[in-house]
């Protein structure tokens, strides 16, 4: 692999090691290094594809502002800082309304409400977790532009159809990402999307940790960050 490398890297399981509540997460300065590291080497061919909000993943990783697919691939910016939204938020904001109601009664669950999706997360009581699942189910009953997506100790409802591999794509369309050779790093199901568009472009896709993947590769956090700071610093 060359410079002609364009790399998309998931956040929280991948940049930062899974935490106990999601304002937990630690981001260590070797990241940030990381990713000035991999900017630099790549043209600024670097995109975060996240499922967080872009504000979130803005403040955690600053003072760095990089092209970023927030929300599962709802709100992209391009490596221009144009921010792309494409969404109806309004049933979000009836789901969101109903599972606050369950998040107020059921003091272990969180509710994260973003812009175009909500996320439950039952960490702090995973036998919460079926009864969470059927609640998420019943609020979208009937609405089919919505989808409800398992993710690590969360269930997250997103607009069907958006998602993290048509962010990618729509990145691959466009400076300085085209033509280059896609690389996604992810852990979790939502990065399968990503890791489906990479392999279709002829890319690399890199699961970290454990489960059924569509990706070629497979290594652990530690693994893929000791590789790409190398991949970084061999273009120094
Ligand atoms: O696409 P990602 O960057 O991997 O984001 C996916 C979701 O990650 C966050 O939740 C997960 O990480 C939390 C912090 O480690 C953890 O407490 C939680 O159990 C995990 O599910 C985030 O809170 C969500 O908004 C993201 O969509």
């Amino acid at each position: 692999m060359t410079e002609s490398a364009a790399f998309f890297i998931d956040f929280d399981g991948t940049l930062v090691d899974i935490a106990a509540r999601p304002h937990l997460v630690h981001v260590e300065p070797q990241v940030l290094e990381l990713l000035r590291g991999l900017t630099a080497r790549l043209d600024g061919a670097v995109a975060i594809l996240t499922g967080r909000p872009l504000a979130t993943v803005d403040d955690f990783l600053s003072p760095l502002t990089l092209p970023a697919g927030a929300e599962h691939g709802a709100v992209r910016r391009d490596a221009e800082g144009a921010v792309h939204r494409d969404f109806e938020a309004d049933a979000m904001t009836k789901v969101g309304e109903a599972l606050q109601v369950l998040a107020d009664e059921h003091g272990e669950l969180e509710l994260e409400r973003k812009e175009s999706s909500v996320a439950l997360h039952y960490r702090q009581k995973p036998e919460l977790g079926d009864m969470a699942r059927e609640a998420v189910h019943r609020a979208i009953e009937g609405n089919r532009d919505l989808h409800v997506m398992d993710g690590k100790m969360v269930l997250e409802v997103k607009v069907e159809g958006l998602d993290k591999g048509l962010a990618l794509e729509a990145f691959m369309a466009e400076e300085p990402f085209a033509g280059r050779v896609p690389v996604m790093i992810g852990d979790d199901v939502t990065d399968e999307y990503a890791f489906a568009a990479a392999n279709k472009a002829g890319g690399i896709s890199i699961k970290i940790g454990e489960g059924d993947t569509l990706a070629h590769y497979r290594t652990d956090r530690p693994g893929f960050m000791a590789w790409a700071k190398a991949f970084a610093d061999a273009g120094s």
